[in-house]
């Protein structure tokens, strides 16, 4: 999903991207965004082996030595970066690795420290909107490149406070402070996800503008679906359970595709 947002902002950043381009910073982003991966994993091998949702994964259950681990991922983000350097551009190579970065030494730990981790959590989470974008050679001043890392900033909250709340318990077991561990009640959580479900509707209209009469239409799908995520939050705020919190994650599985979708739909029409 990481790489469809890429695409999504590479093809409406508005200058046309040839197909090489395009894969070159599809390849670039998916080795950094690896080595983020590998490296997250590597941070939190003793935490994985606590809770049963990553017990199973390659450190904890043994399959991969910790050194091999720290290796691939110092190789991935060197390789990754050289890579979107030398085939796509250098703004695109420095948005990999403030992602990165952020990512791997800002919000790994701070999940140890503080429930404002997801917060900085959903930049990195966003960012690689913007390595799409400069791969097309956007500008990064133009709102609209701040207005489509709005709504992945944005989505991400009912996205992981359904989460947060579903594994509480393996969160708290662990050590990490997420704000279902220091507000196990669930209402913190439940704002933040109404909070971000109320800004995914104005961003709908941002993202996918009313401009002539199809338009129009397309707005009007968008701000339905963002429409389907606060109502999720909503039953959330009211009830926080396993159902609604479960749903909440689902909405927003769908949430997501079908906003990019009508983005796309709205910059081929115009
Ligand atoms: C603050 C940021 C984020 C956090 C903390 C987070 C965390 C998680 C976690 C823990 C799961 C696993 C749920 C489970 O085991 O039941 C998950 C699932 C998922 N996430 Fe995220 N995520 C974040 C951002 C993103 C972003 C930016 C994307 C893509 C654009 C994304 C896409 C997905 C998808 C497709 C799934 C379902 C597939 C799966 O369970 O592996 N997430 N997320
Ligand atoms: C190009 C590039 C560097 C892209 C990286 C994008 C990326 C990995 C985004 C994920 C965002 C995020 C905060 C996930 C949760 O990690 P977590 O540690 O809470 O998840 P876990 O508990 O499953 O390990």
């Amino acid at each position: 999903m990481i790489l469809v947002t890429v695409i999504m902002a590479m093809v409406t950043a508005g200058n046309s991207v040839s197909m090489w381009v395009a894969f070159h910073a599809c390849l670039g982003t998916a080795l950094v965004a690896a080595s983020a991966s590998v490296m997250n994993q590597w941070l939190e091998r003793d935490r994985d082996a606590v809770m049963n949702r990553t017990c199973r994964r390659p450190l904890p259950s043994g399959n991969v030595a910790s050194s091999q681990a720290a290796g691939m991922g110092w190789v991935l983000v060197l390789v990754g970066s050289v890579y979107l350097a030398v085939f796509v551009n250098l703004p695109t190579m420095w948005c990999g690795l403030a992602t990165w970065g952020l990512y791997v030494w800002v919000y790994t730990p701070l999940k140890m420290l503080s429930w404002t981790n997801t917060l900085v959590g959903t930049l990195p989470g966003a960012l690689p909107v913007w390595m799409g974008w400069t791969a097309a050679e956007g500008s990064l001043i133009d709102v609209r490149a701040w207005i489509l890392l709005g709504v992945v900033v944005a989505w991400q909250l009912p996205h992981f406070m359904a989460i947060a709340y579903m594994y509480r318990e393996q969160y708290a077991a662990a050590g990490y402070k997420m704000i279902t561990v220091t507000d196990p009640s669930g209402r913190g959580a439940a704002w933040h996800a109404i909070l971000g479900s109320l800004a995914l509707i104005v961003l709908a209209v941002l993202s996918v503008p009313p401009v002539g009469l199809f338009a129009s239409l397309l707005t009007v799908c968008a701000v339905a679906v963002a429409l389907w995520q606060t109502v999720a939050a909503i039953r959330f705020v009211r009830a926080p359970d396993m159902k609604t919190a479960r749903r909440m994650l689902h909405v927003s599985l769908l949430h997501l595709p079908l906003t990019m979708l009508l983005i796309l739909l709205s910059y081929w029409i115009r």
